[in-house]
């Protein structure tokens, strides 16, 4: 953990700031902020799932309230200068974001035309552009990467890419919102090491926006915390707020750091072994290739009744697209699968989507509707259910995904985890036999994660066969069978207890252990658990 730096001169001083959008019912999101970011200094920001810490952000950057229909009253200053005197665009070079979701903030098709971009904003001599734009892609790993199609990388790629293009503005303030939140666990290390070099060489002010702090504890000097009453719940040093203040925070839903967390691993509250053995679906031999390039290659997976199963792996492993196949959205290049000893292919549409529910990697990519609500009673209505009976249903879901305050918000306008409990919402308004999750925990916080993961255990509880697709090292720990895919082939399948003496396995597939072996490795105790 990193040493404060005594007094420092203010890059961004925010006084007496209250906002609210205007579809909230003129509630305030913040309500009278008064706090300053230091120059060269590296703030965390932390709070519950839709206290509003991406809304700070977009304020900070003096996008909000313009570019929204909100309101706004107080102060922001940046090195001085109110944020209302700098001219349009000017703000936005100086304080650069990469974004909860990096491609939203892509505009061209290729990696180098995409940096171009920035750097022609920026009025860059072209003589200089080549030059700059190699340097950047060195400064983040990516060399080499100039000609590739930015949405055919691999969610970890993108992030770079988006990093890549936000340090060509060379700002004064980077804001990182949740940067992490859809990389694998050691390209998430890796990207906690980069910004810290860059932090050092730079010496620019960063502001991380991230629910779970771990990882970044080696560099950040203040965390701040943001109440869901819109006040500033906490402004200290890492060590002060999480030894002293842990009651505030696991109140508020804040996940604590390993270290100073006594919650006991997510294994002990959630595996509760299997209650069937039927096998509801299987697959064999399965490969798969987009286009020329070979994503699965012999895949063979059984799944059961009752049976919660995680499927992990490095970026670009194959992971999505191996649910894609379960679920019937794409079809197997060589292979079979069955659901209940019937081909997939064979299965009626309608029939098949009743007894299997998916949840996409990106929520956006599910929502069809303009309200959550309607969103919630859109499969129900095709199904022909009353008007009271769906009201019943939607109105149960909002209250257990807590989305009561966002029953009339447009699904697109809500908060990265908002949007998460909505798509997973949608797929429980029945209850099919088989769930297929593609990272359902991401931008969750504490309170959030462990509520979701104890309503799907539920389901399980009842008999249903659960798969995720997870980076979360802790929900793997809790699992019936982990299955690891390395380049497209199932590298491990087994018990989660078998796969955590895997050392070698789980550094080329670029695992970690849970937490509650990283806690004991501290103490020196490792050998004795897994061995
Ligand atoms: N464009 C918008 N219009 C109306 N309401 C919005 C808009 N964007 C966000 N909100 C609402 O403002 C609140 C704060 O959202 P925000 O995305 O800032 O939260 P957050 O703390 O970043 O959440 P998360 O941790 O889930 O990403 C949420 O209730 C959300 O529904
Ligand atoms: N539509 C597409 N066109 C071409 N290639 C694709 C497409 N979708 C995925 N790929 C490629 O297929 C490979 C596997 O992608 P997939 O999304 O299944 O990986 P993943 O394990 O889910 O990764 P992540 O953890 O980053 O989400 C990657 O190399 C990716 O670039």
């Amino acid at each position: 953990m990193k040493v404060l730096k005594g007094r420092q001169k203010p890059i961004i001083e925010v006084c007496n700031f209250s906002f609210s959008y205007e579809d909230i019912d003129e509630q305030r999101l913040f309500d009278r902020l008064d706090f300053k970011l230091n120059q060269n200094e590296v703030t965390l920001l932390m709070g519950a799932s839709g206290s509003g810490k991406s809304s700070l952000a977009l304020c900070l950057n003096g996008l909000y309230p313009e570019a929204v229909e909100g309101t706004s009253s107080g102060d922001i200053f940046f090195l001085g200068r109110h944020i209302q005197e700098y001219e349009t665009g000017e703000l936005t070079q100086e304080i650069g974001i990469v974004f909860q979701d990096p491609e939203s903030q892509f505009c061209m098709i290729t990696v180098e035309d995409e940096l171009a971009f920035t750097l022609e904003n920026r009025k860059i001599p072209a003589s200089d552009i080549r030059s700059r734009i190699e340097s950047a892609l060195r400064a983040v790993g990516m060399e080499g990467f100039n000609q590739h199609n930015i949405h055919e990388l691999s969610g970890g790629q993108k992030q770079k890419i988006a990093l890549a293009a936000v340090l060509l503005l060379e700002p004064g303030l980077l804001i990182l919102d949740e940067p992490t939140a859809n990389l694998d666990p050691i390209s998430s290390l890796d990207f906690v090491k980069l910004v810290e070099e860059i932090q050092e060489e730079q010496k620019m002010s960063v502001l991380i926006i991230e629910h779970q702090a771990e990882e970044w504890l080696r560099l950040i000097e203040r965390v701040l915390v943001l109440g869901r009453d819109g006040k500033l719940l906490a402004d200290d040093t890492p060590d002060r707020l999480f030894s002293e203040q842990k009651q505030l925070l696991e109140q508020e839903g804040v996940f604590l750091p390993g270290e100073y967390s006594s919650t006991p691993a997510f294994r002990e509250k959630w595996n509760w072994g299997m209650q069937s053995r039927e096998n509801v679906l299987s697959v064999r031999d399965l490969s798969f290739s987009h286009g020329k390039q070979s994503v699965l290659k012999n895949v063979n997976m059984d799944v059961h009744g009752g049976e919660f199963i995680a499927v992990a792996g490095e970026n670009g492993a194959g992971k999505s697209t191996l649910l894609q196949l379960l679920a019937g959205l794409l079809e197997p290049e060589k292979g079979d699968i069955s659901m209940f000893d019937h081909p997939l292919g064979k299965w009626q549409e309608n029939d098949l989507r009743k007894r299997m529910g998916f949840v996409f990697q990106n929520p956006e990519h599910q929502f069809i509707t303009d309200t959550v609500y309607e969103e919630l009673t859109f499969g129900m209505k095709l199904n022909g259910y009353a008007e009271e009976e769906m009201k019943n249903i939607a109105g149960g879901l909002m209250e257990q995904f807590h989305l009561k305050e966002c029953r009339n918000s447009n699904p697109f306008a809500l908060s990265g985890g908002q949007k998460r409990r909505l798509s997973v919402a949608t797929v429980l308004d029945e209850t099919p036999d088989i769930l297929l999750f593609d990272e359902p925990t991401f931008g969750q916080d504490a309170a959030t994660t462990a509520e979701l993961m104890d309503y799907v255990m539920g389901l399980k509880a009842k008999g249903m066969a659960i798969i995720f697709v997870t980076h979360d090292m802790n929900i793997v720990d809790a699992a019936d069978h982990a299955v690891i895919l390395k380049q497209g082939e199932v590298a491990f399948s087994g018990p989660p207890n078998s796969l955590w003496k895997e050392e070698r396995l789980l550094h080329e597939a670029r695992l970690r252990l849970p937490a509650r072996f990283r806690k004991r490795r501290r103490e020196g105790e490792i050998y004795d658990l897994i061995h």
